[in-house]
């Protein structure tokens, strides 16, 4: 099934890394950049950070928030789980949104602990931006998307 398939190509990710690097980005500030041709359905990245409970995120979010670090470095696992890349994460927290992403997000299980990867849809060439869709919940207060895919929806929330 997919969860051993999941299993092998993190573990094909640990031994070799994607080639990618953080660049300016057309979309926002820095964005994670592929330096190699990737294949379609290939893991790309995984999303490092510290696995934290919601209460505990939610505390964090509004101490970044009152240090103008916002919380956009927190991604949700599940309900009650999320990953805070804030302190401590690798480039894939780089990565921006497109409502036309490159990439898809996933969670998957290694030996009981739950991590979030990034998996290609297409093909992604040298110097292809590595966006994924962030699916953040609806609010009020919207952030515009600056994607500019022809299917943008306009708002990232
Ligand atoms: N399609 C989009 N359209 C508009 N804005 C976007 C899009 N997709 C990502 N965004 C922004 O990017 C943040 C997600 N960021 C991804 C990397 C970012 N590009 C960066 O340079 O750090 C991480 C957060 C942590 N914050 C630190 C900051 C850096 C500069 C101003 S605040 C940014 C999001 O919360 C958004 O504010």
């Amino acid at each position: 099934g997919s969860d051993a398939s999941d299993l092998l190509k993190y573990n094909q990710l640990m031994y070799r890394k994607k080639c990618v690097k953080f660049k300016r980005s057309h979309i926002h500030g820095w964005g994670l950049f592929a330096e190699e041709t990737i294949g379609a359905d290939e893991m790309v990245i995984e999303y490092v950070g510290q696995l934290v409970r919601s209460i505990v995120a939610d505390r964090r979010e509004v101490d970044y928030t009152k240090r103008g670090i916002g919380s956009s470095y927190l991604f949700r696992i599940d309900t009650d789980h999320i990953i805070d890349a804030t302190k401590c994460g690798n480039f894939a927290r780089f990565m921006n949104h497109s409502c036309n992403p490159s990439c898809y997000a996933k969670v998957i299980s290694v030996d009981g602990a739950k991590k979030i990867v990034i998996y290609s849809k297409d093909t992604i060439k040298p110097s292809d931006e590595i966006t994924y869709d962030y699916k953040f919940p609806i609010e009020d207060e919207k952030i515009p998307c600056f994607c500019g895919a022809s299917n943008c929806r306009g708002t990232l929330n």
